[in-house]
This record gives structure tokens, C-alpha cells and sequence, in this order.
């Protein structure tokens, strides 16, 4: 049995209603995808710091405060995850790809035209249905 890896997941919308989408590189785990901006939580290291961490890393942002939203499992076929996501409205900067990936503001009733991992599907579907 795989060890799962613990990942900290951000769904930061911001004031225009829009969800901040980076697309995963093209050599990395699910390469070529779009994704929340998040990364795995370190040891000695909460969710929440996890999360504020990562997305200064990623996409520069600083976070002030997030709220639980989902917890999702998944079996890859290579790699088994847990994403814990937290939704983050209150939040300052700009944000660009720190690391050189694309990222974009995307009002939620558009995010069936972008390809996700598959583990990513329920957030996806909870998303949709607060919006309606
Ligand atoms: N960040 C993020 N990861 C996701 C999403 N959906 C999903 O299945 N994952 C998976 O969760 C894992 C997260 O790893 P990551 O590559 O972001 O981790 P990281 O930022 O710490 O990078 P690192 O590998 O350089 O330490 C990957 O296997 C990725 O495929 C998502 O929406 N956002
Ligand atoms: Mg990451």
C-alpha cells in the first residue's frame, strides 16, 4: 500500500467571483492540467500553514484567513492523495506563476472547458452547484 500524500489545496475567488486556475507543468504529476495552486503539507506543518505557505510560493499571494470547504481521497494509479481544500477569499496581491506556469482568473460557470486530475471532480461539481 502507497503512503497518501497529505496536499493542501487553495480555491482563492476573488471579488469578481472567479477561481484562481495554474496549470500543472507539463513533466510534473498529472502534467498539462489545470489545478488549484497547493502543494504537500510538511511535517511539524498545519493545513492552514501549509496553504499559506505554498501559495506565496506558487502564485505570490498573501493568504490572511481560509475556510475548510472539501476533503477528497484518491487512487492514481502511481500516487495516492489527499486534498485537503480550503476556500480563500481574504486574500492580498497580485497573482502571477512564480515558478513560470501559466495561471487565470476564471468565473466558475466556465470551468467545464478546462481539463482537471481526475481527483479534482468533486470540487469541480460543488463548485457548479453553489453557483447556480
Ligand atoms: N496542487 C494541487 N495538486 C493536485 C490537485 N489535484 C490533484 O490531484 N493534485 C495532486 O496532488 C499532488 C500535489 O502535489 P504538488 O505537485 O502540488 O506538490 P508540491 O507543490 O508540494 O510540489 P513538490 O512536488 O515540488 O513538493 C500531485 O500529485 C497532484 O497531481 C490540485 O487541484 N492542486
Ligand atoms: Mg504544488
Amino acid at each position: 500500500m502507497q503512503k497518501r500524500i497529505h496536499v493542501a489545496v487553495g480555491v482563492i475567488i476573488n471579488i469578481q467571483k472567479q477561481v484562481l486556475l495554474a496549470k500543472r507543468h507539463d513533466h510534473l504529476h498529472q502534467g498539462g492540467k489545470w489545478e488549484f495552486p497547493g502543494g504537500k503539507v510538511e511535517q511539524n506543518e498545519s493545513v492552514t500553514e501549509a496553504l499559506i505557505r505554498e501559495l506565496k510560493e506558487e502564485v505570490d499571494l498573501d493568504i490572511n484567513q481560509t475556510t475548510e470547504f472539501m476533503d477528497i481521497s484518491h487512487d492514481y494509479p502511481d500516487k495516492h492523495v489527499r486534498l485537503d481544500i480550503h476556500l480563500v477569499t481574504d486574500f492580498t496581491g497580485n497573482a502571477v506563476g512564480v515558478e513560470g506556469q501559466q495561471v487565470k482568473w476564471v468565473y466558475i460557470h466556465d470551468l467545464n472547458d478546462y481539463q482537471f486530475p481526475e481527483a479534482n471532480k468533486p470540487i469541480i461539481d460543488k463548485l457548479l452547484a453553489l453557483n447556480s
